[in-house]
């Protein structure tokens, strides 16, 4: 919050609270709600389920420290969409997010929001509905990273901008990188 939301089980059990649940007979924990499903339009049915193989660029393979230029930023006006990491080492650092907050006079990103997080293998990321991100950035020695991904889409050839909107930079900015 305020971007989103991270599921990050490691985190989430050790503050387990009431809300928690036994399940599978007494052999499973499960937390309820513990991300968000975003839709500012009324969209029919239910959000797309789809899978993005995202290849790891070649300067970020490997353990050396990040040097990344974002050259874009995005946004999906109606729609949060979740990235569900398949297959990651759980304590790795495997992408990284990068958000910021819309200056509602622009409309545009507003750039003294802009934030970094590193995840991990087992976290999962929610940009909610609106909110600006960078297309997902991978880390690692893989050559990609699998993401079950969920969000509302609308697929109409004629509105792409109803989906997806980008606002593209000329200059880079450094941005401090956090531990999500
Ligand atoms: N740029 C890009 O592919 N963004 C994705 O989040 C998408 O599904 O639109």
């Amino acid at each position: 919050a305020p971007y989103g939301s991270v599921i990050s089980p490691d985190e989430q059990i050790s503050n387990i609270d009431d809300s928690s649940r036994t399940a599978n007979q007494g052999t499973a924990i499960k937390l309820l709600n513990v991300s968000q499903i975003d839709k500012k339009y009324p969209f029919d049915g239910t959000p797309n389920w789809n899978l993005f193989r995202c290849f790891c660029q070649p300067h970020l393979r490997g353990t050396k420290p990040i040097e990344h230029s974002i050259r874009v930023l995005e946004k999906h006006p109606y729609s949060s969409q979740t990235f569900i990491p398949m297959g990651c080492p759980r304590q790795q650092p495997c992408y990284l997010v990068v958000v910021a907050l819309e200056d509602c006079n622009t409309g545009r990103p507003d750039l003294t929001t802009l934030k970094a997080f590193l995840c991990k293998g087992n976290q999962a990321v929610t940009y909610g509905a609106g909110i600006w991100h960078a297309p997902m950035i991978t880390l690692g020695d893989q050559e990609y990273i699998d993401f079950g991904v969920v969000i509302y889409e609308f697929h109409d050839p004629q509105a792409p901008e109803k989906d997806c909107q980008e606002q593209h930079y000329d200059s880079s900015i450094k941005v401090e990188i956090f531990q999500c």
